[in-house]
């Protein structure tokens, strides 16, 4: 029997546990703070959570539009301590629940911290030793697989380190009781996109410290120009092209002294400037296991590291940071390391989703990639023309697909649109199973529905194919 240890239980390793017990492994998993892991406990669930429950209460004072009346709509508010509450009490709720599915496939689960204790590079057996919370090792274990799945923490600005009280990091929200008077979110990346969203949906002033020329520069630029439209007509504040330097703590909140002398002051600062793989301590460079520049595991697209027997999934590998693929890369390692036929990864068909109001998704070729001359043609539908958007008076947002003028097949794609991250699966399934235009155009879609903008989109774009 492969005996498996799996360092880290986050979807990475939670996933690649079940795999490797349906196929009949002895799977140990190694956790240090709970199962489910940093996505469970403090990350993707946790403010998935949070802006549900902030976009509940804007839905609730825009509804005057739609004919709702009453005294409280345009003051309803969110208890942030009892968001908390209902928050921690779902993450710790759906750790217990994957902790029970795993013991029940009979994976063996451990609470410690683990690193590898090889002696000798080139064995085909790995050591594994287990320490407790005090940092005492508990025990080692041998085994024949590793699969490192360690995930990332918040980078760290020298200058403006967490208190945990004002200067906070995205894990130390959960624990306020009162909402922020003013908070200053600095870095707009995803995180800082959706917590800036979130924070203004729920009721708090907002300033957004975006060191570039727009907010969110991974991301569609007309997607992320409606987003920064949005968030700053319902008065969000955005100090552009602003990098801070440091964030220091004042009688009354903070003061965030940014690099060209502007200081955006605010009650609590929200530091959002990425993030840093868990690497240190694991002992990968005794190992052999090669890391990037940026403190990285180097992995191949079935999760190989530069060690054979040693393989590593999600956040640790820097391979786009996102649940779906951190588990989709730990259980192609697990296929892969157990003898199963597997397909590498393909990044080409990845979805992801950013959660502010409006959400952008997007899947496969972007505008931004486009290389010159190429023979890729798009189209863009603003949702305003779509009947079911104007009945729910949703203005902003749109659809936009990319697709091979020459065959026809659908590349790529972004929706923006409350909900974009439900709508964007006929798009996903297209760029995946190389559907075309006509398979979109010819495809019923429920009359009225926003999913209705992107059959339309197939239809427009099946009209300049080539006859
Ligand atoms: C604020 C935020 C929101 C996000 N929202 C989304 C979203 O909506 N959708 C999405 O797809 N992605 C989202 N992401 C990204 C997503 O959370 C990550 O891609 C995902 O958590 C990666 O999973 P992982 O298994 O690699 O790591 P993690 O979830 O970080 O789990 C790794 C686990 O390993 C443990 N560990 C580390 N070192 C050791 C050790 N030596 N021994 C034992 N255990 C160890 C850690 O404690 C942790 O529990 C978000 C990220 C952030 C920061
Ligand atoms: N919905 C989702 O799927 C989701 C949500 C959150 C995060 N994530 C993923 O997690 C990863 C980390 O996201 P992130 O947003 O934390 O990091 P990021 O690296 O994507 O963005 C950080 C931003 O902070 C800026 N920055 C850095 N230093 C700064 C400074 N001193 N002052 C001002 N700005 C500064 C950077 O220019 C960058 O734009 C990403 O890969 C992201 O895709 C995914």
């Amino acid at each position: 029997m492969t005996r498996i240890v799996i360092i880290g239980g986050g979807p990475a390793g939670y996933e690649a546990a079940l795999v490797a017990a349906q196929l009949g492994a002895d799977v140990t998993v190694v956790e240090r703070d709970g199962l489910g892991g940093a996505s469970v406990l403090t990350d993707c669930v946790p403010s998935k959570t949070f802006i549900a429950a902030a976009g509940a209460m804007t839905a609730v004072r825009d509804s005057a539009v739609l004919g709702l009346q009453g005294s409280d709509l345009a003051t309803v508010s969110l208890d942030l301590s009892a968001v908390n509450h209902r928050i921690k009490g779902l993450a710790v709720a759906q750790s217990a629940d994957i902790h029970a599915r795993l013991e029940s496939v009979g994976v063996r689960c451990v609470s410690g911290t683990a690193r590898l204790s090889d002696d000798v590079r080139g064995l085909i057996t790995h050591r594994v030793e287990i320490c407790d919370h005090e940092g005492g090792v508990q025990q080692e274990v041998e085994c024949d697989v590793v699969l490192i799945a360690t995930g990332a923490d918040p980078r760290v600005l020298p200058g403006a380190e967490p208190d945990g009280e004002r200067i906070l990091s995205w894990r130390d929200v959960y624990e306020l009781e009162d909402l922020p008077e003013h908070l200053v979110v600095v870095g707009s990346g995803v995180t800082g996109a959706e917590f800036a969203s979130g924070y203004l949906e729920a009721g708090v002033p907002v300033t957004l410290v975006s060191s570039r020329d727009q907010v969110l520069p991974g991301e569609d630029a007309d997607a992320a120009a409606v987003v920064e439209q949005v968030f700053q007509s319902r008065g969000g504040k955005i100090a552009d092209r602003g990098r801070a330097e440091s964030v220091v703590r004042t009688p009354t909140g903070v003061e965030v002294k940014l690099t060209d002398g502007r200081v955006v002051t605010g009650s609590h600062a929200l530091m959002t400037v990425g993030t840093v793989p868990n690497t240190d301590g694991l002992n990968l460079e005794k190992c052999g296991v090669a890391t990037s520049p940026s403190g990285h595991v180097v992995v191949d697209r079935v999760s190989r590291t530069s060690v054979p027997g040693i393989y590593a999934a999600g956040d640790v590998t820097g391979v786009f940071q996102l649940a779906s693929v951190a588990a989709m890369q730990g259980r192609i390692a697990m296929w892969h390391a157990l003898g199963e036929a597997v397909s590498p990864i393909r990044l080409g068909t990845v979805a992801g989703n950013v959660f502010t109001h409006p959400e952008i998704a997007t899947v496969g070729v972007q505008e931004k990639t486009l290389p010159e001359g190429t023979d890729i043609e798009s189209v863009q539908l603003p949702l305003a023309t779509n009947a079911r958007a104007k009945m729910s008076d949703l203005r902003d947002g749109f659809v936009k697909i990319f697709a091979r003028r020459s065959t026809g097949v659908v590349v790529g794609g972004v929706v923006v649109a409350p909900g974009a991250s439900e709508l964007v699966l006929p798009i996903t399934l297209a760029v995946s199973k190389g559907l075309t235009v006509d398979d979109l155009a010819q495809t019923f879609s429920i009359y009225p529905s926003l999913s209705g903008s992107i059959t339309e989109a197939g239809r427009r774009l099946m009209n300049s194919q080539p006859g």
